[in-house]
C-alpha cells in the first residue's frame, strides 16, 4: 500500500522537458539518517531530537515500531522528538516495504521484555531478512519464524540480550550488519559481527552505521575487514540534522542531464557517509559538469549524455535512475556488481529490463548487472512494481520521451512525499520548461 496522493492521474503522464529545466531545489532529508537517527534515539540514555527528519512513508514505519515498542516520539512538526520508553510490552510492527524497519528493528525488539510480531506488504515477505534473525538467536534471542526465514516473525524479548560474537553472510544486504550494529551497545557482551560470503554491498551504508554510533559515544572498532565489534555500554542521547537524501537527488540531477538544462540541489553536505554522493562521480563521467556553488550542487546538463561502464556494487540504490539515463545516452552502458538489488523492493534488474525494454530501450539483463545500447526510444506505460525508486526511473525517461505513463508514482511516498507534484512543478512553464498539466 502507498499513500495515495490525491490529484494524481494512475497511470501518471510523465511531464517533459521540452526546454532546459533551470532549478534550485531543496530536497527532503535522508531516509536513511532518519530511520538510524529514530533507532538510536529510542535506545539511547536521554530524549533526542531529529532535526529535519524526513517525512515519508518508510520514516513514520519506524516511528510507529520504535512507539509500539514503547518508546515516545512526537512527529508533529519538522523536528521529531524522541523519549526513549521502558519496552515492557507486546509489540506489533509493520514493516511496509521498508528494509530498514523490518531490519533494524528486531535487534531493538531483543531488548524488549515482551512478544514483538513483525509483519509487511505482500512483497517484504520475499526479501530477505532470515541471517538477521539466525544471528539473533546466536545471540541469545528468541524468534519464531516459522523456519522462513522471512516475514511474517515474532520476537520474544526478555528484556535484555546476551550478544557477543555472531557470523553472518551479508552479501544480500548492507542492512543485516547495521541492523546487528545499532542495538549492540545495549547487549550485555556488545556485539562482534563477522561476516562470512560474498563482498558485503552498499558498504557506504555501514559506515554511515559506525559514524552515528560514534556520535553517540559508542566504541565501534571496524579497523579489520568484515568485522564490526560494538562495545557495550550507552548510547547517549543525541540530537541529529538530517541532510537531504543524496540518493533521492538522481531524479532530480538526472532532469539536469536529460534537459540540457540546470539543477542545483540545496544544502549538499561537504562530507557525507551517503551512498549518494557518488552521483557527482557518476554524473561527471555521463558527459554532465558538476560544480560546488553557494547554494548547493549543480549539475548541468552539457547535451551529451554518454553511457557509461560502471560498478554500482556500493551504491546500489542509484542503480534504477543511472539506468535510465544509460537508455537515454548515446554510447552503450555496463552497470555492474548489483545482483543484491534483485531483493530491493523488487527484482529491480528484472523490472528495469522489463520496463526500459518495454519503452524500446536496448537492454540485456545479466545475472548482476545490465548493459544498454543506445535505441530509439517510445511511449508507454512504465510499470513501477511498488517500487519507488523504478518510478523515477519513469519519471527520468518521460521527462525525454514523448507518451510515457508511469503507473502507480504515488509509490515515491516511500521516501519523497509528494513526488509527483514536486516534480511536475519543476517543469512548469515559469520554470523554463513547458510541461503538461
Ligand atoms: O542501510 C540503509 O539505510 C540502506 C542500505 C542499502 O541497502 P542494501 O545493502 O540492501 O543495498 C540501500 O540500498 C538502502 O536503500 C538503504
Ligand atoms: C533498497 C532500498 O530501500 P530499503 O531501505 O527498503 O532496503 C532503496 O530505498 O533503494
Amino acid at each position: 500500500m502507498t499513500t495515495p496522493t490525491a490529484t494524481v492521474l494512475d497511470p501518471w503522464p510523465a511531464p517533459r522537458a521540452t526546454d532546459p529545466v533551470d532549478v534550485v531545489v531543496t530536497l527532503p532529508g535522508s531516509k536513511s539518517l532518519t530511520n538510524r537517527a529514530l533507532v538510536l534515539a529510542a535506545l539511547a540514555d536521554g530524549p533526542s531530537v531529529v532535526r529535519r527528519a524526513l517525512r515519508s512513508r518508510d520514516t513514520t514505519l519506524m516511528a510507529a515500531a520504535l512507539t509500539s515498542l514503547g518508546s515516545v516520539v512526537d512527529t508533529s512538526g519538522e523536528d521529531w522528538a524522541v523519549t526513549p520508553g521502558a519496552f515492557d510490552r507486546d509489540a506489533t510492527v509493520d514493516c511496509g516495504l521498508a528494509g530498514t524497519v523490518m531490519r533494524f528493528v528486531p535487534p531493538a525488539a531483543g531488548l524488549a521484555r515482551g512478544a514483538v510480531s513483525f509483519d509487511g506488504d505482500p512483497h517484504m515477505r520475499s526479501r530477505p531478512v532470515g541471517e538477521v534473525l539466525a544471528a539473533l538467536r546466536t545471540l541469545g534471542v528468541s524468534v519464531d519464524d516459522g523456519d522462513r526465514g522471512a516475514l511474517p516473525f515474532t520476537v520474544h524479548g526478555t528484556g535484555s540480550v546476551r550478544g557477543g560474537t555472531v557470523v553472518v553472510d551479508a552479501s544480500a544486504s548492507s542492512q543485516f550488519i547495521s541492523a546487528l550494529l545499532l542495538a549492540g551497545a545495549r547487549y550485555d557482551l556488545g556485539v562482534d559481527v563477522r561476516h562470512d560470503g560474498k563482498p558485503v554491498p552498499s558498504l557506504p551504508h555501514i559506515d554511515m552505521t559506525v559514524a552515528m554510533l560514534r556520535e553517540h559515544g559508542v566504541a565501534v572498532d571496524d579497523s579489520d575487514p568484515n568485522r564490526w565489534a560494538v562495545a557495550p555500554g550507552p548510547i547517549r542521547a543525541l540530537d541529529h540534522v538530517i541532510e537531504p537524501d543524496l540518493s533521492n537527488a538522481a531524479p532530480f540531477l538526472a532532469l539536469a542531464a536529460v534537459s540540457g538544462g540546470s539543477v542545483t540541489v540545496r544544502d549538499w553536505p561537504q562530507h557525507t557517509t551517503q551512498a549518494g554522493d557518488a552521483l557527482r562521480d557518476l554524473l561527471s563521467r555521463m558527459g554532465c559538469a558538476v560544480e560546488r556553488v553557494d547554494a548547493g550542487l549543480r549539475v548541468t546538463g552539457t547535451g551529451t549524455l554518454e553511457g557509461i561502464d560502471a560498478d554500482l556494487h556500493d551504491v546500489g540504490e542509484l542503480a534504477p535512475a543511472v539506468a535510465a539515463l544509460c537508455a537515454l545516452a548515446s554510447s552503450p552502458s555496463h552497470l555492474r556488481g548489483i545482483a543484491h538489488i534483485r531483493g530491493h523492493e523488487t527484482d529491480r534488474l528484472a523490472a528495469l529490463a522489463t520496463e526500459l525494454g518495454g519503452l524500446g530501450a536496448d537492454v540485456v539483463e545479466h545475472a548482476d548487472g545490465l548493459s544498454l545500447r543506445p535505441a530509439p526510444l517510445h511511449g508507454g506505460v512504465f510499470h513501477t512494481y511498488a517500487d519507488h525508486r523504478m518510478a523515477h526511473a519513469g519519471a527520468i525517461v518521460g521527462a525525454a520521451v514523448d507518451g510515457v505513463l508511469v503507473e502507480d508514482i504515488a509509490t515515491t511516498g516511500k521516501t519523497f512525499p509528494d513526488f509527483a507534484g514536486f516534480w511536475s512543478g519543476l517543469l512548469e512553464p515559469a520554470h523554463g520548461a513547458d510541461a503538461p498539466r
